[in-house]
């Protein structure tokens, strides 16, 4: 966890103060066993509690229903979107005498075989026709409850936080991919015609393709919806001027992008300075 403050008695007054009594108890064992996991470098790159409660505070003012999240690593700002998502998505079929989990339902079988194998099915259909039509209106209750769509390729790191995820009970607005952003995003615009279907997106990836993520995320994000960067002040290297020795390969990176979303008319910009710096996009047009 990085924090732009440069007082560490202020950062710690803010963490003690506000942000870890207010911490869901999921998002405190999943920031615990991500610190027990990894003993390295990785271990600061979960976003800090008070960076969480913002874009928590921030879905909820937006009333965001459908966001992405590209860069998940063992998913502390993934749970903590999908905790402030409305759970308004969630299938529930009591005549059929269960609370249906569709996204694992759909996870674990072909819904297809699974409707061939109905008289065997142990939810008992009264019918094949029944099971046909519960599975028609499951597949049309899985395309609801798919709230936030997570990608990253680390699986390991996911698998870390999953547990916690599923303590919350919030699982089932999640669709994680196991992939690289770019081929997810473009896949979404090309071939699932997702174009403005999106709330709201975070960016905590790969930073050298912030702005190829810009150009597709305007077309993913809905006008009037937000496009968040994280890391966009890197420790507050960007403010080190040329001439300084700065080892740092994404100074010039993070540099290039915020002169980039500063001159962008498409969008509000916001450079918030919590955490490692936030830009909070607003989408114009
Ligand atoms: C800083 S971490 C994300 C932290 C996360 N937001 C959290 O709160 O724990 C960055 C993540 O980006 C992922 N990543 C790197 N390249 C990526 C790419 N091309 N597409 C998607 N994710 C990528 C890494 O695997 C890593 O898990």
């Amino acid at each position: 966890m990085t924090s732009i403050l440069k007082s560490e008695a202020l950062t710690k007054y803010i963490l003690e103060t506000n942000a870890y009594p207010r911490e869901h108890p999921q998002l405190k064992e999943l920031r615990e066993a991500t610190l027990n996991k990894y003993t390295d470098w990785r271990r600061v790159m979960i976003v800090p509690v008070d960076e969480g409660q913002l874009i928590s505070m921030l879905l909820k003012i937006m009333n965001a229903k459908k966001t992405l999240e590209i860069g998940v690593f063992t998913g502390y700002s993934l749970l903590a979107t999908a905790l402030a998502l409305p759970d308004d998505g969630k299938a529930s079929f009591p005549w059929i005498n269960s609370s249906f989990d569709g996204a694992s339902f759909y996870g674990s079988w072909d819904p297809f075989v699974a409707c061939f194998l109905c008289p065997l099915w142990p939810r008992k259909f009264a019918s094949h026709s029944q099971c046909l039509l519960v599975f028609v209106l499951e597949v049309v209750a899985i395309n609801k409850i798919l709230q936030v769509i997570a990608i990253d390729p680390d699986r390991e790191a996911y698998e870390v936080g999953l547990p916690f995820i599923r303590k919350a009970g919030v699982e089932n607005k999640i669709n994680y991919i196991q992939s690289d952003g770019m081929i997810i995003l473009s896949d979404l615009l090309s071939n699932e015609r997702q174009e403005g279907e999106f709330d709201f997106a975070f960016v905590d990836a790969d930073k050298e393709n912030y702005i190829n993520y810009h150009e597709l995320l305007l077309k993913l994000v809905k006008v009037g919806g937000v496009i968040a960067y994280d890391n966009t002040l890197w420790q507050g290297i960007v403010a080190h001027s040329e001439h300084e020795e700065v080892e740092n390969k994404y100074r010039d990176t993070m540099r290039n992008l915020n002169s980039f979303l500063a001159s962008d008319s498409r969008i509000d910009p916001s450079l918030v300075s919590i955490a490692d710096g936030l830009t909070l996009c607003r989408r114009l047009r």
